[in-house]
């Protein structure tokens, strides 16, 4: 075809492949990537406006852009809302998630969907980086979205929340905003007492901007759509509206500050005389919306809820069990008590009957009413614990986890004007053996797969290469199974997943796995089809496979890039090269270099000679000799650096990979590294997450214990477990032989990886191991001679491998001693009794001729007469003349006494057996 692709014309203009769409996206002409094809007069008409009009573009290219991928996982977080915010607020730009000038206005794909569909694959939306969702609202979106979605839940009666549109939901808000929050509304007013609804909402509105940035985003949905949408309705048809708005924003705010959910009495006072409006309850269900009675009775709980607290102490008692029974007073207008729970993301129904105050059986017999059978130990979410509390009129808030770590690392949104090009990282994926080692090979030109051992990729290394000027970082993540935990942080710190498909194999299980990591962590997928020089090759196939899994490639109206290569010819790789160097531009990755750094641990291991050495990918700012560092429990101050080709360096910038030298420990692979003020707050930082690692340990060892099958498993002694202390040389290996161990748990064994670190194996290892009853696996390290002389002495199994498959494997076949056996029966041979004699004290004794085989002493026999199994039982002896014997074989004459069976005849036919183990 003569089509001029976007992106060569885009070189042929000396412009941007983006520019050009940006240009297209404006006149309304829809191009999928960089990648399409164009019209000729599309052509003609880019040639000409570039050609006179350079202007124009590069004022487009000022105003900072965001990443396309974020706007597909969570469009409700960002096209939408931006549009809306858009439109309606421009000033918007102002404030947290707007805290990027013009960020949302420029982009194409914001106003124009299709402009750019490569934001549209599902796999290049949410970027877990951190910088575009921090963009959207603050670090935590999802945590920030289930706040929302609280708001929008409290439909407040089982039933009621879940698949209603979103208009009918906001409406179904009510009742609990308006049940809910006398005692949050109080706060507020108390404190602005003189305020019309409107300043007020508006100041506490801004007021949450600047102190919770992460609250943006539903304050958007609030506005834009929300409030928006249904003031004016709302403003006739009920009075409180606004009173009404207000609470919700308090009640949001009491979350905040649970104590003060009910406060003083005044403000409960002045609004239990404001009775609240019924609700327009359009999307309950025709009994509740018919049963006007519960939803009274529902109310009036919150009121007497308010006022019993009011009265409280004046003498008004009230049954705390009052929830549970309803019509008689739903009739008498009996003032009860609405209880509000806070409850954890997953408990049992023991504890949600805890916190209920109720019997475990009533949650029971209530489930089992509605056809659902529950034991107490058996966990459930919270939706369904609210589903349940609900129905015992019990309110439900969702315990809020402050995870310290999390907030240790949170990030404050950056200033774009700040942010300068990075060049991307890029991670290659792929099944085994489908070349991706080799694919790496042959960009870098060195050879890494001869030096592996047993073939396999076995640690993550970063290398940079530069193709026509422009740098691209290539992570070299390993492709066995094993190493499944390191390929998804592989695919965290990236923002290009080449996956490597063999065309002459197609997509295998690891394939599909790698789409899916990378879809999880919304890097971008580039597809290199590998072993085009093979004669079997089918690129077709590959295609089509791929199709499948919503890979679909651009020749077929897709979006998703595919390059034919051959690792061994080097054919394609150029293509293959320019295509990430395309897409990267397209995804504008920036960073800004002169700030304290952060990065990512991608491998880290002690060195007898240099100590703890980490690789770490700098992903913002700039590391330097000298600099205070902390990661994970370790800290320490930058001594030295090394480049990828081991060159001494002075600092590093966003994108760079370097080994640095200086921490006290041996960090784990993945954790973040944080440039800090001084060494001080390097130390407090790793003492913090000694702390957290420290509780997280308790919490885990806790529920774990707490689950239900586990523990009967274990008290009916059919559960065995298997303990195992992993020791590696690189904090890599030890995650990857952690996770495959622990996947290797079945329903009689379950692997537990009691203790892994980096090193040599030690005495301590040894005493852990020989306490727990566990073996000790050692990869690619050995022990130390006092490790070994303890492992002799207390006998515990030190097994030592150098390629992960072997261990996996062996670790397999332990399992299987573990198993219950099974047994199976073996015949050893037949004889006939020809005679009997009877002894006092022994009973009657068969003289036999053995038939065939052997008998063999307390073996299990059988009597055969007539065809008919007379008995079934143990030899009890086995004799040869008057001497007991160990066996007797086929052609010889020896005597049988049975247990406890005299009843033998001549002509009876013998047949032993025994049961025998076999193997699985
Ligand atoms: N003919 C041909 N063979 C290739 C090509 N690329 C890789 N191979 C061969 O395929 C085999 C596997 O290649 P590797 O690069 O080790 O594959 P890998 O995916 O890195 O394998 P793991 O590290 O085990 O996951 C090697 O024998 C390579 O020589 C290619 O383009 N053409």
């Amino acid at each position: 075809m003569s089509k001029i692709k976007v992106y060569e014309l885009a070189k042929e203009l000396d412009r941007s492949s983006k520019d050009l769409m940006e240009f297209l996206a404006d006149k309304n002409i829809e191009v999928k990537s960089h990648m399409s094809s164009l019209e000729d007069d599309d052509a003609q008409m880019l040639r000409k406006a570039f050609g006179k009009k350079k202007e124009e573009a590069p004022k487009k290219e000022e105003a900072p852009k965001k990443k396309n991928i974020v706007h597909v996982f969570r469009p409700q977080n960002s096209r939408d809302g931006k549009n809306l915010m858009r439109q309606g607020r421009p000033q918007q730009g102002q404030r947290g998630a707007g805290s990027r000038p013009g960020a949302p206005s420029d982009r194409p794909q914001g106003g124009r969907p299709g402009a750019r569909p490569q934001g549209e694959r599902p796999q290049g939306s949410a970027r877990p980086a951190g910088t575009a969702e921090r963009a959207q609202g603050g670090p935590r979106p999802a945590g920030a979205a289930e706040r929302a979605q609280g708001v929008a839940r409290p439909a407040g009666r089982p039933g009621a929340t879940s698949e209603k549109p979103q208009t009918e939901r906001t409406h179904s808000d009510r009742p609990r905003t308006e049940g809910r929050p006398a005692g949050r509304q109080e706060r507020p007013q108390g404190q602005r007492p003189g305020r019309g609804f409107d300043g007020e909402r508006g100041d506490r509105r801004d007021g949450r901007a600047q102190g919770r940035p992460g609250q943006d985003r539903r304050d958007d949905r609030r506005e834009n759509g929300e409030r928006g949408d249904r003031r004016p309705g709302q403003r006739s048809g009920r009075p409180f509206d606004s009173d009404r708005g207000d609470r919700r924003d308090d009640r949001r705010d009491s979350r905040e500050n649970r104590g003060g959910r009910f406060g003083d009495g005044k403000d409960r006072q002045s609004r239990k005389n404001t009775s609240i409006p019924a609700p327009a309850l359009e999307g309950q269900k025709p009994q509740r919306a018919k049963g006007k009675g519960k939803d009274d009775y529902k109310k009036k709980d919150y009121r007497g809820d308010e006022d019993e607290r009011m009265t409280k102490g004046k003498g008004k008692k009230q049954e705390p069990k009052n929830q549970l029974q309803k019509p008689q007073h739903k009739e008498q207008k009996q003032e009860e008590q609405i209880k509000s729970i806070i409850i954890p993301e997953v408990l049992t129904i023991q504890e949600l009957a805890d916190k209920m105050k109720v019997v475990p059986s009533a949650i029971i017999k209530k489930l089992f009413m509605q056809g659902k059978i529950v034991t107490v130990n058996q966990e459930i979410d919270y939706d369904t614990a609210e589903e349940i509390a609900l129905e015992f009129e019990i309110l439900c808030e969702k315990e809020e986890v402050v995870d310290v770590i999390e907030e240790l690392l949170k990030e404050e949104e950056e200033d774009e004007k700040k942010m300068k090009k990075r060049p991307p990282v890029v991670c290659v994926m792929g099944h085994v053996d489908h070349g991706k080692t080799s694919l790496l090979d042959a960009i870098r030109h060195t050879n890494v797969t001869d030096r592996e051992a047993g073939g396999i990729t076995q640690h993550i290394g970063a290398y940079v290469v530069e193709v026509n000027g422009e740098k691209i970082t290539f992570l070299d993540t390993p492709g066995h199974e094993a190493f499944t935990a390191m390929r998804m942080r592989g695919a965290n710190s990236t923002d290009i997943a080449i996956l490597v498909v063999a065309a002459d194999d197609g997509v295998m299980p690891q394939t599909v796995e790698a789409i899916n990591h990378a879809k999880a962590a919304g890097v971008e997928i580039i597809v290199a089809i590998n072993k085009i020089d093979k004669p079997s090759a089918n690129i077709d196939r590959v295609k089509q496979e791929l199709a499948e899994h919503e890979l679909i490639p651009e020749d077929w109206g897709g979006s998703t890039v595919f390059v034919p290569v051959s690792a061994k010819t080097g054919d394609g790789l150029s293509d293959l090269m320019e295509m990430i160097v395309l897409t990267a531009e397209m995804m504008e990755l920036k960073a800004n270099p002169n700030r304290r750094a952060r990065g990512l641990v991608i491998e880290a291991q002690l060195d007898k000679g240099r100590g703890p050495v980490a690789t770490v990918l700098v992903q913002k700012g700039t590391l330097r000799v000298g600099d205070p560092v902390a990661a994970g429990s370790s800290f320490g101050k930058v001594r030295a650096m090394m480049d990828d080709k081991g060159r001494r360096v002075k600092e590093a910038g966003p994108s760079m990979p370097v080994e640095i030298l200086g921490l006290n420990d041996v960090p784990n692979a993945g954790e973040v590294l944080v440039g800090c003020k001084n060494e001080k707050e390097a130390r407090s930082f790793a003492d913090t997450f000694i702390s957290q690692n420290k509780a997280k340990l308790l919490e885990e060892t806790k529920s774990k214990l707490s689950l239900d099958d586990l523990f009967t498993q274990i008290k009916e002694g059919n559960l065995k477990e298997l303990g195992i202390v992993v020791k590696a040389d690189v904090q890599g290996s030890v995650e990857a032989l952690k996770q495959s161990l622990l996947k290797l748990s079945n329903d009689e064994v379950v692997v537990k990886v009691i203790h892994g670190g980096v090193g040599a194996i030690n005495e301590s290892d040894v005493s852990l191991a020989s306490a727990s009853n566990a073996i000790i696996i050692g990869f690619n390290v050995r022990p130390d001679a006092v490790a070994k002389e303890t492992a002799d002495r207390e006998g515990v199994d030190i097994r030592l491998y150098r390629v992960i498959y072997n261990a996996i494997e062996d670790v397999e076949a332990a399992m299987k001693g573990m198993l219950d056996p099974v047994f199976e029966e073996k015949v050893l041979g037949h004889a006939e009794i020809r005679q009997t004699f009877k002894a006092s004290g022994v009973g009657t004794i068969g003289g036999a001729y053995v038939l065939d085989g052997t008998f063999e002493r307390d073996c299990q026999a059988r009597i055969i007469r007539d065809g008919v199994v007379i008995y079934d039982g143990k030899l009890a002896s086995l004799k040869r003349f008057k001497d007991d014997v160990k066996e007797v074989r086929s052609g010889y004459e020896c005597g049988f006494v049975f247990e406890n069976y005299n009843d033998i005849k001549e002509g009876d036919q013998v047949e032993a057996y025994k049961m025998v183990e076999i193997p699985r």
